[in-house]
């Protein structure tokens, strides 16, 4: 392994050094830096007359595709809970989980040279290297399947004018508990033209053979990829954290984590549900456009509570992120400014609790 030279970007350093192709390995776990890394690498590396493999992992994450609904794919409230992240990645598809033990593999090409069939093939390849008689095989959706059922990999890719990214997973030994528990919808009642994601039944590679490792499986790729290419690298370790190595990766990575790209991204989207708050069956209709309530409909039985005190609640909502702490601070607010009976502060507060159960 080696460390890109000190006072050289990566630019000049893959450029200058590397004629044919290169393998690089991330020495961040961070979700936000390795996505900007692949950012980078797609924006300002000169791939047409050479290729590049970027091996990297990510602490517990989860990462959904670049049309897709946050709210319609995972479970917001157990990741906010845990602190997971969400991520949103450039490239389009569905929704997976990861951490340590899910290696995420780019292969960087020009367009002209995109091919996923040879990049899945360098995969089972090298998986098949440390053990011949794996059953891995690539399916028709660019899936990688083991014993002929279980995902191991899912695919998606990016194309630009000139240049291509196509970047998988790949389960070693992830925790398969939690990733079931993330992608599952705590929202009820929404209907979207977003993409939705296909689930599948899931294996890690460990659960077939406890010697395939991510560091093993990441090894075993690298020659693969190499050879599959016709060069010779060593694996590069690089840095995102590094600005001055990839000037404008810092600024890549803020974009990535901000609330706009993440949430507010989102195809436009309504909730229609209902709830019991307090003994009392309300009903909740809403309209999220780039992630702002745009719409806000409360069906409350007035006996239960004054229609205005309902109808201050949605206009208070209205035009906020659809998002628990802007809901709160609009509610806290809402309570401060109104005086309120103590039945009525319940009520209200219920009423606030259910809305953000399904943020
Ligand atoms: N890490 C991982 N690997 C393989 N399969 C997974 C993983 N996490 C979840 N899943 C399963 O795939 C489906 C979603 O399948 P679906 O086909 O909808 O989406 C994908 O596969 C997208 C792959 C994106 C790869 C990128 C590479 C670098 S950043 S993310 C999900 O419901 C689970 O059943």
């Amino acid at each position: 392994m080696a460390l890109v030279k000190k006072n050289s970007t990566l630019k000049e350093y893959f450029e200058d050094a590397w004629k044919a192709g290169i393998v690089l390995k991330s020495a961040s776990t961070d979700v936000f830096q390795n996505l900007a890394l692949e950012d980078w690498i797609h924006e300002h590396i000169d791939v047409q007359q050479r290729s590049a493999l970027l091996m990297w992992r990510n602490s517990s994450a989860v990462v959904i595709g670049r049309h897709q609904n946050p709210w319609q794919e995972c479970n917001l409230n157990l990741m906010r809970s845990m602190g997971i992240p969400l991520a949103r990645r450039r490239s389009g598809g569905g929704t997976v989980f990861h951490d340590l033990g899910n290696i995420n593999l780019t292969f960087f090409t020009s367009k002209k040279k995109y091919d996923r069939h040879r990049n899945l093939r360098v995969v089972t390849g090298a998986l098949k290297d440390l053990r011949p008689d794996l059953d891995v095989s690539a399916t028709d959706r660019f899936d990688i399947v083991l014993n002929g059922v279980y995902k191991i990999s899912g695919t998606a890719a990016k194309l630009g004018r000139t240049a291509a990214y196509h970047h998988c997973t790949l389960l070693c030994s992830s925790d398969r508990s939690l990733l079931s528990s993330v992608l599952q919808t705590n929202c009820k009642g929404i209907k979207s033209n977003a993409t939705p994601s296909v689930p599948s039944p899931v294996k890690n590679l460990q659960d077939e053979d406890p010697s395939l490792d991510p560091s093993a499986i990441m090894g075993a790729m690298a020659s693969r990829y190499c050879a599959e290419f016709g060069f010779d690298s060593p694996v590069i370790t690089v840095d995102p954290s590094v600005e001055q190595l990839m000037p404008g990766i810092q600024k890549m990575a803020a974009d990535l984590q901000a609330w706009e790209w993440v949430y507010g991204r989102t195809p436009k989207f309504s909730i229609c549900t209902s709830f019991m708050a307090e003994g009392a069956n309300i009903g909740l209709d809403m309209d999220i456009k780039n992630g702002i309530v745009e719409k806000c409909a409360m069906d409350i039985p007035h006996h239960w509570l004054p229609p205005e005190v309902g109808k201050e609640l949605c206009s208070a909502l209205m035009g906020i992120r659809f998002c628990p702490s802007e809901v709160a601070a609009v509610v806290a607010a809402l309570m401060r400014t109104a005086s309120r009976a103590p039945d009525l502060a319940k009520k209200t507060q219920s009423l606030y609790e259910n809305v953000v159960a399904v943020m």
